[in-house]
């Protein structure tokens, strides 16, 4: 079910971006507008020779000092050895080797992980320039030659990396499996939760030593199911320097969005909300994920009768892009309501990868737009001819209609509400593609 994942790390300017944009050519993820929300172009959807996978760039390093460049690399490079499949290292044949490369590849070489060695700007054709073999004393390989910029070698390299990927049968036994990202402000309890849960519940997998991705989660069976909690190993190795760099605790967060089906969205109850807050849950609502907030240490609210409602009150504005999300108010320290949350992720999950067949969807739409009249302009009224659910993960539903400039907004969030009523769709966004025909 998951996508492996290839990360590219190198130093500042060798051209990852490039390569990046390279490999995953025209496939950019479209996503709507989410109000406040920009997502940084990190993460890309490649496939080559029949297999699917997702690229992440690990770029973005500031030019600083070069021991400063060293730090921030040694956790770019440990955030890639965490979390990917598959590491491109990219260096640039113009600067030749340099030390960072080497320590960089000395550290990669040690994890134990797939490496690939791409040597960058061999912008011409033919055999490699002299300066291509030092890059063999890196001790990763064969290098490839490639010039991102042109294209030349990427094939080659896709070539490799395919190769290196992780046989295909392993991504079936994750079938059963729901995989829960929880995602949050430094400090809101994280690492508490996942903590309790795996104290309390039966624990299949956690912490084990070794070099697949698997090692970083924790997976946990309870009445509920089989659940499994991505990247815990980042939420515990908090209080090493490398994870406060503001930039890979965003890429990080990002990376554990893309493998999960739920985003568990993290509120400390005792701070409220904050803008940090909403981004993160911007990046799960554009990822497609099923979503559930939860307030955390409500164990330390001073309560009455009306705190809770009024918080969830308060919440629900600040939160209003995702209106479709349930919220639950929890103490990871005391463990109060901790099955509530199984059960809302459950919940959650089904929704997101929901089908609806063609006939009920259609009764659906007919009795809406009974119900309220499509808009019109100009004398042309909006006709909706016909929808039908193209994907799940989330939910997407095309819209067949004479004219897409007519299907305003407010129409499409009545047919959105009407169908998440319907089907009890709680818990995930859901997504239309418009499709025009000429009028009828
Ligand atoms: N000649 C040549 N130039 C390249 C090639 N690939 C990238 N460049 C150039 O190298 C410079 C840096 O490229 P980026 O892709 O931004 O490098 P980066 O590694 O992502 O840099 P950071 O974002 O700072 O980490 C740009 O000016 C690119 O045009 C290549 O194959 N050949
Ligand atoms: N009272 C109370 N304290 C909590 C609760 N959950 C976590 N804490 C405390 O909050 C602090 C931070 O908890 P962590 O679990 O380390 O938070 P985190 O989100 O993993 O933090 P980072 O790893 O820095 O992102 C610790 O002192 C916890 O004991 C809760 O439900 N109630």
């Amino acid at each position: 079910m998951s996508k492996p994942v290839v990360a590219i790390v190198g130093r500042p300017n060798v051209g990852k971006s490039t390569l990046f944009n390279k490999l995953i050519g025209e496939r950019l993820s479209i996503v709507d507008d989410t109000p406040g929300v920009t997502r940084d172009r990190i993460y890309g959807e490649c496939e080559w020779d029949g297999r699917k996978f997702s690229i992440v760039d690990t770029g973005g390093i500031e030019p600083a000092s070069s021991d400063v460049i060293l730090s921030q690399m040694r956790s770019q490079a440990q955030l890639a050895i965490d979390a990917a499949d598959v590491i491109v290292l990219v260096t640039d044949i113009r600067t030749g080797v340099v030390a960072t490369d080497s320590d960089i590849a000395a550290m990669l070489l040690k994890s134990g992980r797939q490496v690939i060695l791409c040597v960058n700007k061999c912008d011409t054709v033919g055999s490699p320039p002299p300066e291509f073999y030092e890059f063999y004393n890196l001790g990763l390989g064969d290098p490839i030659p490639v010039s991102s910029v042109h294209g030349h070698g990427t094939g080659d390299l896709l070539d490799l990396i395919v190769k290196d990927l992780p046989p295909e049968e392993e991504d079936k036994k994750e079938g059963e499996l729901i995989k829960v990202a929880i995602i949050g402000k430094p400090n809101v309890g994280k690492s508490s939760l996942v903590n309790k849960i795996s104290g309390e519940e039966r624990c299949i997998v956690s912490d084990i030593a070794g070099t697949t991705r698997d090692a970083i989660d924790t997976t946990i069976e309870n009445q509920y199911g089989r659940f499994t909690f991505i990247d815990t190993a980042g939420l515990r190795r908090k209080s090493k320097v490398e994870d406060s760099i503001e930039k890979y605790s965003v890429i990080r967060a990002q990376m554990a969005i893309e493998r999960a089906d739920v985003c568990v969205i993290m509120i400390d109850a005792s701070v409220g909300f904050t803008d940090q807050d909403s981004k993160v849950a911007g990046l799960a609502h554009e990822a497609g994920k099923g979503c559930v907030i939860v307030v955390n240490k409500w164990d330390i609210i001073e309560k009455d009768d009306r705190t809770m409602i009024e918080y969830r009150k308060r919440l629900e504005e600040d939160f209003s892009f995702m209106s479709y999300a349930p919220m639950i108010f929890i103490s990871a320290k005391t463990g109060q309501r901790l099955d509530r949350l199984f059960d809302l992720i459950k919940h959650v999950a089904n929704a997101n990868s929901m089908r609806i067949a063609t006939g009920m969807l259609n009764d659906v739409l007919a009795q809406a737009v009974a119900r309220v009249q499509p808009p019109t302009d100009k004398g042309r009224r909006l006709k909706i001819y016909y929808m039908t659910q193209a994907t799940v993960k989330p939910p997407t539903f095309v819209c067949f209609v004479n004219s897409a400039q007519l299907f305003h907004f407010s129409y499409q969030r009545y047919l959105e509400n009407r169908i998440r009523e319907t089907f009890g769709l709680e818990g995930t966004p859901i997504r239309f593609i418009i499709r025009e025909r000429g009028d009828k």
